[in-house]
């Protein structure tokens, strides 16, 4: 059976007029085309792909890559130069730009008008309107002219709307990092309700972790152009990889990406002995080390001036492993050679899980305090000791070294899922989810004689 198409951009594309005065833009109308008195500026370039009904798709790019002007566009609120979007369903969007209401008039009014524009009937409005009011947490001032209001409280009405309509595709940019987290947390659990209900959403984010977290795939876009879509981890690390890179590797690193087109869908990234997982269950007391535990999607960044190699975990005895028994310690170990003089200079480590979802890391320093110098071909020892705390699975180590390069730190080198570990199964465990609090259940009947 096809695929449902949600959303389908073919070959859109977005022009600016930049004027450099604003005297030029009448002067513009008055020519009626006879002469330019503007620059153009493409913003989005020849950018094409489809969304499934129920998928969840992520925007990552750099600062400036058209990742809003793409969203507004096919949110409805900009029109594109060229090229054509279709959309099949009830778009509600959360976007970072204004509310959409008018100042003037109470919040009830603007709910009213804002619903209408949804393609809602009053009487449907009726129904929602409680639920949208207590959503955005106004209390009286429902009734009073939104120019009153905060912009915490304007924004938070305008996204109560749009989270509470019914609709089929939701679109939301990076705004939901705006006002206070518990007002974010709430947005987010209505969009994971959405989303487990079958609902198509897009997403626009510079977070990688949010972008693996919550979407099946992701395009990134650079500069306007859509350079790859694909499982959403793998983007994500060159989205990383483009972030970090030198400024004279971007267009080689650019035309990499390109040439890879479509990547495929990748469901493991591993490849763990099937005999191996089940000596360890057999064996749980003890960790051990698998040669076949690689991770087979590392992401080696171009170093600048130092390169990171030979990482691997020991137990405290300095026994090798990556078999690990959750709550035990063990070191996490790597060597960096320096290939010029480094100043100021931190190590750093983060634990993932196999969806990228980032765990927890560390820092050897706090900015500004790492190593003071290190002199051309000095090679140093890096390590972590980590207790991990976790349920059964398979998790993901990054490496980085970071230095000053002219006025701002950068990383001399990165590996992203430079190792892998694995955390034994454990039968007696009662913990859930990924990480272990050390929670002690204590359950005890309270029902008292002569107490109903
Ligand atoms: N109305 C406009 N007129 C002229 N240029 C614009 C306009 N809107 C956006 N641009 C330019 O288009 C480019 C893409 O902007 P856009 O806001 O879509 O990028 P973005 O990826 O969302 O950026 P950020 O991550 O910084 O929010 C930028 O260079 C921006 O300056």
């Amino acid at each position: 059976m096809s695929k449902e198409i949600s959303i389908s951009v073919v070959n859109v594309s977005k022009c600016f007029e930049i004027y450099k005065q604003p005297q030029d833009r009448l002067k513009q109308s008055l020519m009626r085309g006879h002469k330019n008195y503007y620059k153009e500026f493409w913003a989005v370039k020849d950018v094409s792909f489809d969304i499934f009904k129920g998928e969840t798709v992520g925007i990552i790019g750099r600062n400036g890559s058209g990742k809003s002007t793409l969203l507004q566009m096919i949110a409805g609120t900009l029109n594109a130069s060229e090229g054509n979007i279709t959309v099949n369903g009830r778009v509600a969007a959360l976007l970072e730009l204004g509310s959409g209401f008018n100042p003037e008039f109470t919040g009830r009014e603007n709910i009213y008008m804002n619903g209408s524009i949804l393609g809602l009937s009053i009487s449907q409005i009726d129904e929602l309107f409680l639920e949208i009011v207590q959503f955005a947490e106004i209390g009286e001032f429902i009734d009073r002219p939104v120019k009153t209001y905060s912009s915490g409280m304007a924004l938070r009405l305008a996204f109560a709307v749009q989270v509470v309509v019914p609709k089929e595709i939701l679109i939301v940019d990076e705004a939901l990092a705006v006002g206070d987290e518990l007002f974010q947390r709430k947005c987010f659990l209505k969009i994971e309700e959405f989303k487990k209900q079958g609902g198509t959403i897009l997403f626009v984010s510079h977070s990688g972790a949010a972008i693996v977290e919550l979407c099946d795939r992701a395009i990134l876009l650079d500069s306007g152009e859509q350079l790859i879509i694909g499982p959403s981890k793998r983007v994500v690390n060159l989205y990383q990889k483009l972030v970090f890179a030198p400024a004279d590797k971007i267009q080689e690193l650019k035309e990499e990406i390109r040439s890879t087109k479509q990547l495929p869908e990748v469901k493991t990234t591993l490849a763990i002995s099937d005999n191996f997982i089940e000596d360890s269950r057999t064996n749980k007391s003890e960790s051990m080390y698998d040669p076949n535990l690689i991770p087979k999607d590392s992401v080696h960044y171009e170093p600048r001036g130092a390169e990171l190699y030979d990482p691997e975990i020991t137990t405290m005895a300095g026994k090798r492993v990556n078999i690990l028994i959750a709550g035990q310690k063990y070191v996490y170990r790597y060597y960096v050679k320096f290939s010029r003089i480094s100043t100021n200079v931190r190590f750093a480590m983060l634990i993932k899980t196999a969806s990228g979802l980032e765990l927890g890391g560390a820092q050897s320093a706090s900015f500004g305090g790492g190593v003071p110098f290190i002199d051309n071909n000095e090679r140093y020892k890096v390590e972590f000791t980590f207790v991990p705390r976790l349920t059964t699975g398979v998790y993901f180590l990054n490496a980085g070294v970071l230095g000053i390069d002219g006025d701002s730190e950068i990383y001399m080198d990165r590996k992203v899922d430079f190792l892998a570990f694995k955390i034994m199964p454990s039968e007696d465990a009662l913990m859930t989810a990924i990480v272990d609090f050390e929670i002690s259940p204590e359950c005890t009947s309270i029902v008292d004689k002569g107490v109903n």
